[in-house]
Parts: structure tokens; sequence; C-alpha cells
């Protein structure tokens, strides 16, 4: 139930939901959630049993199970193409009509130093990470922003679009310099696509004198901590063990559990979005020149969060300089 006087500012009933890497972990368990709150849903990934397999999980749990639609697109959102294929296609099985909102939640982590990481693996991370999300909103933005001429405007709601990141955006931990850079440059995508929106909106103000997209619109990014995937999984297997020392401070969480927190805060209407305690202290050092959820609360948490930062930078970097002194050089991985 949502708060007493306080509107859900996600509503998701009779709703078309696009979600990237929906066929596991994050993705999946945010699919299940939104059909359950009465969502049509699209799922996108690569591997075509793992998307069945979800398609099948949705019917099963949705809301009105005799008029909500699912489907899946099998797609390589590396591919800038292929995800334009992916938004056209969703919007011509959604009876022409594009999604109301877009979750980017495609991706994996290859953890490992810098220096025994191969480029061209640092390089697909960055495909993987910045670039499945970048051309799936690049693809969503040029169809929601579609200029409409005041006769043809109907009335259409607010549109969602939803980056993941990562709280390593926020705060750096050794062993992550393959993955890392490409949450923070997706965060920084997501600051300037909020403020850059906010001129369609601005127009869309105006849609009754002049041409303006259908709908408004908002960005809206989410940094969890470790979730409990198969794609942790794998991480794990390679992570370097001082990495999980200097990690030692999260406690993962479930994919159901981050999907509840993240839905709750799209329905609160909050734009940088953590799943627990920890998060918010590490969101909260690193608040910058993003836009605040709230002034007061945001204005107070970033305070608190630079004290308790003063003692965690150097906490982890003699962490780091401990382990050097203590096991020598790491062993080379390939
Ligand atoms: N797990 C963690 O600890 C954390 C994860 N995150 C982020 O959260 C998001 C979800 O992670 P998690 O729940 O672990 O996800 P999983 O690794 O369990 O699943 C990843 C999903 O993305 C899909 N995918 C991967 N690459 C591509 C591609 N090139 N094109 C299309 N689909 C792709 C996968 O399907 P397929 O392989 O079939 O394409 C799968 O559906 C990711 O962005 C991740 O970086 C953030 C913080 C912590
Ligand atoms: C009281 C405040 C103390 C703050 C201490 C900070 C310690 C660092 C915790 C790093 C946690 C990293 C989680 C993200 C994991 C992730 O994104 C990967 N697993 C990718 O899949």
């Amino acid at each position: 139930m949502f708060g007493f006087g306080r509107k859900n500012e996600f509503p998701v009933d009779g709703r078309t939901v696009l979600i990237t890497g929906g066929s596991d972990g994050m993705g999946r368990a945010l699919a299940i959630q939104l059909a359950a709150k009465g969502a049509h849903v699209v799922v996108v990934a690569r591997t075509v049993s793992k998307l069945q397999n979800t398609v099948e999980a949705l019917k099963l749990i949705a809301l009105n199970p005799m008029k909500q639609r699912f489907h899946y697109i099998s797609a390589d959102l590396i591919d800038s193409a292929e995800c334009e294929r992916v938004i056209s296609e969703a919007t011509a099985w959604n009876d022409d009509c594009a999604p109301d909102a877009v979750f980017c939640c495609a991706g994996f982590c290859h953890p490992g130093f810098f220096t025994d990481v191969p480029l061209s693996v640092q390089r697909q991370q960055m495909d993987t990470v910045y670039w499945t999300a970048a051309n799936t909103a690049h693809a969503t933005l040029r169809k929601w922003l579609t200029p409409i001429s005041p006769s043809g405007q109907v009335k259409t709601p607010r549109r969602h679009f939803i980056f993941t990141c990562s709280t390593l955006a926020f705060v750096p931990v050794a062993g992550y310099g393959p993955y890392s850079p490409a949450k923070a440059a997706i965060r920084s995508l997501s600051d300037t696509l909020s403020q850059e929106i906010e001129m369609y909106n601005g127009a869309y103000s105006q849609r009754h004198r002049n041409s303006a997209p259908a709908a408004d619109i908002k960005i809206h990014t989410v940094f969890p901590m470790g979730i409990l995937s198969p794609g942790f999984d794998n991480e794990q297997k390679i992570k370097p063990e001082l990495t999980k020392k200097l990690e030692e401070a999260d406690k993962p969480q479930t994919p159901e559990e981050v999907a509840r927190i993240t839905i709750a805060a799209l329905e609160r209407g909050e734009y940088l979005i953590t799943t627990m305690f920890v998060g918010n202290i590490m969101k909260g050092t690193a608040l910058g020149a993003s836009p605040r959820n709230a002034i007061v609360g945001d204005t107070l948490l970033s305070w608190l969060s630079n004290l308790v930062f003063l003692q965690v930078i150097p906490d982890l970097r003699n962490k780091a300089f401990n382990w050097g002194k203590n096991n020598g050089l790491p062993k080379t991985s390939s």
C-alpha cells in the first residue's frame, strides 16, 4: 500500500515496461514484481531459453492474467542497431505505442587489477556496461522525443527511463578498474540527461501551442550494492582477495530485495536510488551536482557521509598498502 496522502509517482498497472537484462538477476526480479503489479512486460537479453523461462514466470504471477501481455526480444544490446530494432519491435507489439518505462539492467562485471586484465576485456566491459545502456537510452529517447503537433497530442502519462549503476560509481574499490569507470560514465550520462530532458519537458508544457514530445519524461538511476545473482557468482570466481576484503562492509542483497526497494523508491519519485544504508552513505559523499531527492535530507546525508569518509578513504588505502606489504605482488590472472 502506498503511504497516506502521497501520490504514487510510478504507477504501472496497465502500463508497458521494457527491461534489458530482464532474464536474470535484478532485471528478472523487476519483471516479476512489475507483472504482479499489473504491468505488461517486455524482457530483452541475448539467451532465448532464459527469456522464455522468464515470460512463463510472468504469466504465472500476472495481476490480471486475462489482460496482461508479455513478450521477449533476443538482442545483443552492444549493437546500437539492435537497440533500435528492440524499441521498434516493442512499440509495434504494444499496439504502436512506445513503452511507458524502460529499465536498463543488462551488464556484468569482470573484476581484476587494472594491469592484470587485458585491455580487450576492459574495452568489452565499457561495451557491455556503458554502451548497452547508452544505446538503449538513445533508441528509447529518440522514440519518446518524436515531435507531435498540437492537434495530434493525446493524453499520455509521464514516461520513465531507469539506468542501473553501482555504488562503485561513487566510491573506488581496488580490483574494479575494468568495471567502475563504465558505471561512473552511466552516472554522468544520467545527470546530463536529467538536465537535458528539462528542455523537452518545457516544450511539452506548451504542447497545446507548438510541436512537442508525447509525454513528460523522468530519468532515474539505481545504485545497488552486491546482488546475489548468477552474474555475481561468476564475478566471485575471478575477484581478487583484496577486493573481497575491501568490500566486506557490503552484505549482498537478493535480486528480489533490490527490485522491491527500487520500485518503492520510484513510487516515491526518487532520482538517485540506493538500496541500503551503506550505499546511501556512499552516495552521500559523492552527491556532487546531481539533483537531490530531498534538499534537507540529502544535505544532512552529505555532511554526515563526508565525515564518515574522512576515515573510510585512508582505511581503504591502508588496507591495500598492507595487503601488498604482507602478501607481495598479486598472482597475475589471465
Ligand atoms: N551483481 C551485482 O553484484 C551488481 C550488479 N549491478 C548491476 O546490476 C545489473 C544487473 O545485474 P545482475 O542482477 O547481476 O545481472 P545478471 O548478471 O544476473 O544478468 C545480466 C542480464 O543482462 C543480460 N545481458 C548481458 N549482456 C547483454 C548484452 N550484451 N545484451 C543484452 N543483454 C545482455 C543477461 O542475459 P544474456 O547473458 O542472456 O544476454 C542477463 O539477463 C547490471 O547492470 C550490473 O552491472 C550493480 C551492482 C552490483
Ligand atoms: C559506513 C560506510 C562505510 C563505507 C565503506 C565502503 C566500502 C566499499 C563497499 C563496496 C561495495 C561495492 C558494492 C558494489 C558491487 C558491484 O557493483 C559489483 N559486485 C558488480 O557486480
